[in-house]
């Protein structure tokens, strides 16, 4: 049961990241947990979110390392990849705020939907 205040995934996946400053736009800890129950592959790791995907060989890891690429500059929010063989690990932090931000989660709601798809 998420409270009226939080997004739902619907509401990550449809609003685009917007330019956050100061730490006011920091998530506490209640709320990075109940966002994160929307997001199963994606966990808490070290003050970021992170999800690693896995795939068939490098070159295919690097062809989503390449749409993810793609996505962050669309959306002006841009991950830490960590790219390697048959294994792709996406972190988001949002620096500007010095921690977790709604603009990690309406980004990794769209990296989770990119790399879910087949062929991804
Ligand atoms: C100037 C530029 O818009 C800002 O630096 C944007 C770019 N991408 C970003 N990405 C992330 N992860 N955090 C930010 O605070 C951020 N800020």
């Amino acid at each position: 049961m998420t409270s009226p205040s939080l997004p739902t995934l619907d509401d990550l996946l449809a609003t685009p990241c917007a330019p956050l400053r100061g730490p006011a736009h920091r998530l506490d800890p209640a709320t990075v947990a109940s966002l994160l129950q929307l997001l199963p592959s994606w966990r808490l790791d070290q003050g970021a979110i992170a999800a690693t995907y896995r795939f068939a060989d490098f070159a295919t890891a690097l062809a989503a390392a390449n749409r993810v690429g793609a996505l962050a500059e669309a959306e002006n929010h841009h991950p830490d990849l960590t790219l390697g063989w048959g294994r792709l690990t996406v972190r988001f932090a949002t620096h500007d705020v010095g921690g977790l931000s709604i603009n990690d989660f309406r980004a990794a709601a769209k990296v989770a939907r990119l790399l879910a798809a087949p062929g991804a």
